[in-house]
């Protein structure tokens, strides 16, 4: 039987209430600076590819694990240049300051070092996030379709994808269950991430993503596995159940030779 936790959502819920705190605290203030690029188009770095489609995360502490790899200023470039050198086709950045230790100013610190798409990755709820990501060098949002579901945004999801897109960034938008997997599928979002993690009780399964794959046709749209993946057979094992591309943030950051890791995946298909 489904715990009370996982049924009332309350996960998704404290996270959107530190998203709405950190807005208020300034968090998303990006009047310091406005990086201007070209955009950079992640599904087009996804369908180039010609190993496995990486977006490698860079993730310094998250809900489930806690702390995942100390930070200091000069590692977080190095990282994320050591990530594009050993084959990621993107960067997956957390800007969220709760739970997950993020920074808007990672976002910005990276798009001067790297020239590959970025995703701001964080609780997305309100345009400021929306105007704070594209001032910061992003070139994707993520939108996730439970919290809007659940009405726990300023705007729909509908909304948001519009604004975002008017701002000539692309969204990927992301899902868990076979409902919210149908449903943006209907809608034709052109990216869509399945992510393997429950989102309220952070348990990860990534046969998640074989599960909504085997029943619904993906039609155009690109397919992002998210979370969970560890080694090469996870990912020969996604690719053979649908997937376009995996998102892996936890197994490269907490590991010694981050370009090995990187290099790993990559060569897996
Ligand atoms: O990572 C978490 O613990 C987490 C908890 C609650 C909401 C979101 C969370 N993570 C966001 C992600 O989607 C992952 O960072 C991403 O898919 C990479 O996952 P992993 O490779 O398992 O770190």
């Amino acid at each position: 039987m489904m715990s009370k936790f996982v049924r009332t959502g309350l996960g998704i819920k404290r996270l959107v209430d530190n998203s709405f705190k950190a807005i208020d605290e300034g968090a998303y203030d990006t009047t310091a600076y406005s990086l201007t690029h070209d955009a950079i188009s992640l599904r087009k770095a996804i369908t180039l590819c010609l190993h496995a489609p990486l977006i490698s995360e860079v993730k310094f502490s998250s809900p489930s694990q806690g702390r995942i790899r100390s930070k200091t200023t000069s590692s977080l470039v190095e990282i994320a240049t050591t990530m594009i050198k050993s084959g990621a086709i993107g960067l997956s950045v957390l800007t969220q300051p709760y739970l997950f230790e993020g920074s808007i100013e990672y976002l910005t610190a990276i798009r001067k070092a790297v020239s590959a798409p970025l995703l701001m990755k964080d609780i997305i709820v309100s345009t400021i996030q929306i105007d704070a990501g594209k001032k910061a060098g992003a070139d994707c949002i993520l939108l996730i379709k439970t919290i809007f579901d659940q009405d726990l945004a300023e705007e729909s999801m509908e909304k948001l994808a519009e604004y975002a897109t008017n701002k000539g960034l692309q969204v990927l938008v992301e899902v868990h269950t076979e409902q919210e997997f149908g449903e943006v599928l209907n809608a034709k979002y052109p990216l869509i991430g399945i992510n393997n993690r429950n989102l309220d009780n952070l348990q990860v399964d990534i046969a998640t993503t074989e599960r909504l794959l085997k029943n619904h046709d993906k039609g155009k749209s690109l397919i992002i596995s998210e979370s969970g993946i560890a080694k090469p057979a996870d990912i020969q094992y996604l690719r053979k159940a649908g997937a376009d591309a995996f998102l892996v943030g936890t197994s490269i950051m907490e590991t010694g030779d981050i370009g090995a890791k990187v290099a790993e995946l990559y060569n897996a298909l």
